[in-house]
């Protein structure tokens, strides 16, 4: 068994108000044989969202002392803790973790969660992040809330949602806008929430080590739109690079620019490397390893920049100083 299977998969579901999380969760329930644990956020004191969730054989638990992203990511932990210690022990079981985040939420300090905490990593894997986008109201929600943007960037999953309620024009011009601000993710669309659940479960999407190489797509990016302040950066390079100046680099990137680095991941060509270098982060954590060897596939280094107002041509010249000698 790999290191991914003995651990447990954990699906964030994020998007704005009502775009149709609780909906796209009941999909999910009634629709798949594994058993789910189940972590609603509500804002408010009082929950409501599981008494909305049509419960089959999950076991459901709230948090609503306040939002995941901001005060509770304590309890989060203690949550997840728990539900891991139970598992153990075979007092509960399930097959995989679904947590719901708020409409409000920011999804980095979610994500940073699975990323940073020792006992986090250990136990579980993100499989994915996905993003609902309610069709008809998000354009209005990107132009004024910083939430809405940061949770398509973070999304490895967006699923438009409510089509029913746009015209073709409207959709087509919608769905450009969230290619450009998320270029990486994969994006649906659908109505009540409804996909096949094979493009959003086991895609190990957020999972750099089982994607191991970029979309070569993200990389064909019009660089000439500048309508919203999270975009993206693709970069590619022939060259190898020096491993101990990208982390300089890095590490002086993330220490400057990492507020409003909402998400990087690459694949690189480290000089005198056997293997794949990749690596990923949210905002100031990153992490790289090792990943499969070259072989006789072409070794080319492909980088993906998310993020707020970001400075394209200086990030790129950067990128191009951890060229080798
Ligand atoms: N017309 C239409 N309505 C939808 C669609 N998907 C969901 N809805 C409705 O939109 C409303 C909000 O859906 P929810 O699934 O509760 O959305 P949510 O994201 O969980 O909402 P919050 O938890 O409040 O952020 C509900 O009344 C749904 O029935 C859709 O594709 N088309």
């Amino acid at each position: 068994m790999n290191e991914i299977e003995s651990r447990i998969p954990v699906t964030i579901v994020t998007g704005y108000l009502g775009s149709g999380k609780t909906t796209f969760l009941n999909h999910i329930l009634k629709n798949t044989e594994e058993k789910a644990a189940v972590i609603v956020n509500e804002f408010g004191d009082i929950g409501i969202d599981d008494q909305l969730i049509e419960q089959t054989n999950e076991e459901i638990i709230e948090i609503n002392s306040g939002c995941i992203c901001c005060n509770v990511r304590k309890d989060l932990i203690d949550t997840l803790s728990m539900l891991s210690f139970s598992k153990k022990e075979s007092m509960v079981e399930y097959d995989r973790v679904i947590i719901e985040t708020t409409g409000l939420a920011d999804p980095a300090p979610v994500v940073q969660t699975f990323l940073m905490d020792k006992d986090m990593i250990e136990d579980y894997v993100i499989d994915s992040v996905c993003t609902l986008v309610d069709a008809q109201h998000i354009s209005r929600h990107l132009d004024h809330q910083g939430e809405a943007l940061s949770q398509i960037a973070f999304a490895d999953t967006v699923l438009v949602n409510k089509i029913d309620l746009v015209d073709h024009d409207q959709l087509e011009h919608l769905t450009k806008r969230l290619e450009r601000i998320n270029p990486t993710a994969s994006l649906y669309l659908c109505r009540n929430s409804q996909i096949s659940l094979d493009k959003v479960l086991d895609t190990y999407s957020f999972d750099l080590q089982e994607k191991i190489s970029i979309n070569p797509d993200f990389l064909n990016e019009d660089h000439h739109h500048h309508e919203d302040e999270v975009s993206s950066l693709s970069i590619r390079e022939d060259k190898p690079l020096s491993l101990k100046k990208l982390n300089l680099w890095f590490s002086f990137l993330v220490q400057i620019e990492g507020e409003r680095l909402y998400r990087y991941k690459g694949v690189l060509n480290i000089e005198g490397e056997e293997k794949r270098y990749v690596f990923q982060g949210v905002h100031m954590l990153f992490a790289g390893e090792a990943g499969s060897d070259w072989g006789k596939s072409s070794r080319q280094s492909e980088l993906v920049f998310i993020g707020k107002n970001l400075d394209k041509d200086r990030l790129t010249e950067q990128f191009r100083k951890c060229v080798a000698e």
